[in-house]
């Protein structure tokens, strides 16, 4: 069984982290396979959002722990880990979700962070683990997280390392929505397929501009913001929200 599954229907990729033995921790192999699949499978037109879930009973609990057991930690295989999978999460123009069940830990949590959305069930619980084994966060936690809460808050998470639950989570800003556990993987399929079917184009292209405020002034945002316009507004999908809205009838965006 692969140690990444991929399902496509109807404009939703999703892709499950595939070792629930071990919650889903994450190994060369697995993080190979993610940035393979997102730099290849993922841009074509007709994958309209990604979905990353875990199978079992947890989101991810990280890197595999027993994978390097006994080796130093290589600056270079930790790079090329998991740099493609972050990168090409940021870098994808399409939004990318991440439905959370059970534990998001360590580098789970990273990759939960660098996705453009996430959907928590009711059971999850959120760490990020690294300083409870004297690692410090890696795979973008701290480049998202202090975005997310702010210097002190990502701090203390950081540092303590404490359990956070969905609720203290969605609170935090952590996740967006938190949603009961029964009801979790159709709310999932739910929220995909709204951004499945919504203006693909104009949702990357909003990624693209909130991506570059990270670094950017004012004055550069207005540039970069008319430039980003003069491209959203030479789609299809914007042409289509104009005309519905004058024959007062929902849009059918085609992601073009
Ligand atoms: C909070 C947990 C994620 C879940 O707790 P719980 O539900 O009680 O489940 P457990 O009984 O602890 O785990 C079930 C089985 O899964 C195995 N397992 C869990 N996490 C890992 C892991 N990260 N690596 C390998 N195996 C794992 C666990 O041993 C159980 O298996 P057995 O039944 O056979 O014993 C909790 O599991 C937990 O806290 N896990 C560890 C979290 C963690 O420390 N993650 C790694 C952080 S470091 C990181 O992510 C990144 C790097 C990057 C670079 C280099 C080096 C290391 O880390």
């Amino acid at each position: 069984m692969s140690v990444l599954l991929k399902e496509f229907q109807e404009g939703i990729l999703t892709l499950t982290l595939n070792r629930p033995e071990a919650i889903n921790a994450l190994t060369t192999e697995m993080l190979k396979e993610l940035g393979k699949v997102l730099a290849r499978e993922a841009p074509a037109p007709e994958v309209r959002v990604v979905v990353l879930r875990g199978a079992g009973r947890g989101f991810c609990s990280g890197q595999d722990l027993r994978e390097f057991e006994g080796q130093r930690i290589s600056y270079k295989a930790h790079l090329r880990n998991y740099q493609s999978v972050v990168e090409g999460m940021a870098s994808l123009e399409k939004p990318v979700m991440a439905a959370i069940h059970g534990a998001a830990a360590g580098a789970g949590l990273s990759l939960a962070l660098a996705c453009d959305l996430r959907v928590a069930a009711a059971d999850a619980i959120l760490t990020t683990g690294f300083s409870k084994i004297g690692l410090i966060p890696d795979a973008g936690m701290n480049y998202h997280l202090p975005r997310m809460v702010g210097y002190a808050k990502a701090f203390e998470l950081e540092a303590l390392s404490p359990r956070l639950g969905a609720e203290e989570a969605l609170s935090l800003g952590l996740v967006n929505r938190v949603v009961p556990t029964e009801a979790f993987p159709a709310e999932v399929a739910k929220l995909a397929a709204e951004l499945a079917q919504g203006p693909s184009k104009t949702y990357g292209l909003i990624k693209r501009a909130l991506r570059r405020s990270a670094s950017a002034t004012l004055a550069e945002m207005l540039e970069y913001e008319a430039l980003l316009q003069e491209v959203a507004g030479r789609t299809e999908d914007h042409q289509e929200g104009v005309q519905a809205f004058y024959e007062k009838r929902p849009a059918r965006y085609r992601g073009r």
